[in-house]
């Protein structure tokens, strides 16, 4: 039953994946955390016989914008459920030539062109440095890969995703400088994401699913969500493949990258000094290290 589940992979479903098919024993929880309300209560069910946890990014019916997502709440949602892993689903606008509409591409880099998101969870007398020169988990990024090819999908292991702020998308100008810069891919919402996943000591990697040429290819002037919807649809159905077939490859035993501890040797505040509030509101993310 979903009462006893205890999900250690998270799902986080982007512009036109509201929901995960072939999810069965599935109920809603909501989670309240010390940072405000994730984007929708989190969907936890069974996938391949494996408890799994799901969250609409922008919430269903597509409520929220890139930019006014909470994404400190989702994130820190997903680690008080207990997840360890969390595979992201997104969709991007190509900014090469041989990343092709409904292709995947699974990046290991990231370039943040956002402004003033909050991307941390410390602050309040807590100071904390993760690493993250290798923003995605490795491990997971392998998986993700190895699942497109076992449902059949074509996918690229590694390239460089680019955050920009939007919502409106970008100038000619703009997509041409990414591209000048060797980027691969251009999305809205990835970068918070993997850096919160960082210091929550998750493993993430997001399967990204190219939509569009964005607006610097000569056959596709403007981007337009009509042109975006119609290969979301198809996407939809490639990712609930791969989906299914990442949360088989996933052992759910202990996790091998080290993930798990990225905040070992991150916090160089001495605690005794940390106010009681903030280590009160962080007893979930630095508590084992803060045990006398
Ligand atoms: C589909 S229009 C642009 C929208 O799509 C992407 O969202 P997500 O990463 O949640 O799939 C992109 O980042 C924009 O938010
Ligand atoms: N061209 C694009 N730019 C930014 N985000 C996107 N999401 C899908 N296509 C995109």
């Amino acid at each position: 039953m979903a009462e006893s589940l205890n999900p250690k992979i998270g799902i986080i479903g982007g512009s036109g994946l509201y929901h995960m098919p072939g999810f069965t024993n599935q109920r809603e929880v909501k989670v309240d955390t010390p940072f405000g309300d994730p984007s929708d209560p989190y969907v936890v069910g069974e996938l391949e016989g494996k408890p799994v946890a799901f969250l609409a990014r922008h919430g269903r019916g597509h409520r929220i914008s890139p930019s006014e997502l909470n994404f400190r709440a989702n994130i820190y949602g997903f680690k008080k459920l207990g997840i360890e892993t969390i595979i992201s689903l997104s969709a991007v606008g190509s900014l090469k030539e041989e990343h092709k509409p409904l292709d995947f591409v699974i990046p290991d880099q990231f370039v943040d062109r956002t402004r003033g998101r909050i991307s941390t969870f410390f602050g309040e007398g807590l100071v904390a440095h993760v690493s993250f020169a290798d923003p995605v988990c490795h491990h997971l990024a392998a998986t993700l890969n190895q699942a497109c090819q076992h449902a059949g999908v074509a996918a690229k292991l590694g390239g460089t995703y680019i955050c920009m702020e939007g919502p409106a998308f970008s100038t000619k100008a703009e997509s041409n400088l990414y591209r000048s810069w060797g980027m691969d891919v251009i999305g809205m919402t990835n970068l918070q994401e993997a850096k919160l996943a960082r210091e929550a000591e998750l493993c993430y990697s997001t399967i990204a699913m190219v939509t569009d040429y964005d607006c610097w290819h000569p056959d596709h002037d403007a981007v337009t969500v009509a042109d975006i919807i119609r290969n979301l649809t198809h996407n939809a159905e490639n990712a609930a493949k791969v989906v299914k077939a990442a949360v088989g490859l996933l052992s759910g035993g202990p996790r091998i990258c080290g993930c798990g501890r990225a905040l070992e040797y991150a916090i160089l505040t001495d605690k005794s000094t940390v106010p009681p509030a903030t280590c009160q509101k962080l007893e979930l993310l630095v508590g084992k290290y803060f045990q006398a």
